[in-house]
């Protein structure tokens, strides 16, 4: 548990992020698409090949929605306290993930987006706002929450500190339908998946380290939750948006359970008019790793 005389509600809430800038190359956005699967099946996969490929250069490729969920990282504090919260770095799990997004160079903003007293654990919710250099035109809306294991129980027990500065529609827990999906795709993670993906800049030794993981709980390294849910968005694109990645709006995940580098993911996909609700289950322990829903701006033609 958490010492809550570590606990100052009013120097964590006033806290002000340093701005950040996130600079990519097409090579960036490739090692991004290799690392969340793409072509990993298969070489010359149509839908797939111009995220890694393009015969007329490679300022030609194209950009997964995800890819800008790596705007996040490189700008939080991951392994550090926070100015009046303090907690183990080490028993830090990606909880959630939002956004809503393309450009090469941002300007990120970062701020406190809501934390909640959970007893067990503390969630962190963290927003980075990325903007164009020069016009200042937002282009991206990240908002992630942190599962702080053991950092719960700095308030009150009876009225747990809660606080939040978005609406609350805009969270993704979310209930799956009960009927058959309207469609599924099943893909492999590679073993080396988390030693492919942390290339795009998320270098926790969670994913990578067999004592660290260990410490952390886990019998060794587990993907990162990036990585899934880069997973499960590919798999929306094939089957609903027809291969064309544009379609899609927004993006929502809540993470419910590790998933092992080398695991068969399957991703579940239900259609609601321009939502699409999404499970994805490790195939051969059955059960859900993530849920969550997509927006999308319309519907492929061919659907
Ligand atoms: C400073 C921020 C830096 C962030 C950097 C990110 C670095 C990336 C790291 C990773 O990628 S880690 C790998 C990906 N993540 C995972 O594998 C996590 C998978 N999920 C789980 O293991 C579990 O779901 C959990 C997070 C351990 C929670 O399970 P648990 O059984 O302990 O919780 P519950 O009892 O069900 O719920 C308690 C309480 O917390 C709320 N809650 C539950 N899950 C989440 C979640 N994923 N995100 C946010 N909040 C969550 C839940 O609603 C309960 O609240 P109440 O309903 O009681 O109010």
């Amino acid at each position: 548990m958490a010492d809550p005389s570590a606990f100052n509600p009013q120097l964590l809430l006033s806290h002000k992020f340093p701005e950040t800038t996130y600079t990519y190359t097409e090579r960036d956005v490739a090692v991004y698409a290799l690392g969340v699967g793409a072509c990993g099946r298969y070489a010359i996969d149509t839908d797939e090949l111009k995220y890694v490929y393009h015969e007329k250069g490679q300022q030609f490729i194209k950009v997964l929605p995800t890819f800008s969920t790596l705007f996040s990282l490189g700008s939080v504090p991951q392994g550090k306290d926070l100015p009046g919260f303090r907690f183990d770095p080490r028993l830090l799990l990606h909880g959630q993930q939002h956004r809503s997004i393309q450009a090469s160079s941002f300007k990120c903003h970062l701020s406190l987006a809501g934390l909640h007293d959970k007893g067990k654990a503390a969630v962190l919710e963290i927003e980075i706002r990325s903007y164009e250099e020069g016009s200042g035109e937002l282009l991206s809306l990240n908002r992630l929450s942190a599962f702080l294991r053991g950092a719960g129980g700095f308030s009150d027990p009876s009225q747990p500190f809660t606080y939040r500065d978005y609406p609350a529609n805009q969270l993704s827990a979310i209930r799956v339908p009960e009927g058959p999906p309207y469609a599924v795709f099943e893909d492999c993670t590679q073993p080396s998946q988390a030693l492919l993906y942390r290339l795009s800049g998320d270098y926790n030794p969670l994913h990578s380290d067999p004592m660290f993981a260990e410490v952390a709980g886990f019998p060794r390294p587990i993907l990162h939750g990036l990585c899934t849910l880069g997973f499960a968005v590919r798999a929306i694109i094939k089957r609903i948006c027809r291969g064309d990645p544009d379609i899609i709006k927004t993006i929502s995940g809540r993470f419910l359970l590790h998933v092992y580098p080398g695991e068969t993911l399957i991703t579940e996909m239900w259609l609601q008019d321009l939502r699409v609700i999404y499970r994805v289950k490790a195939k051969d322990r059955n059960l859900a790793v993530l849920s969550g829903f997509v927006h999308l701006h319309g519907l492929a033609a061919s659907l």
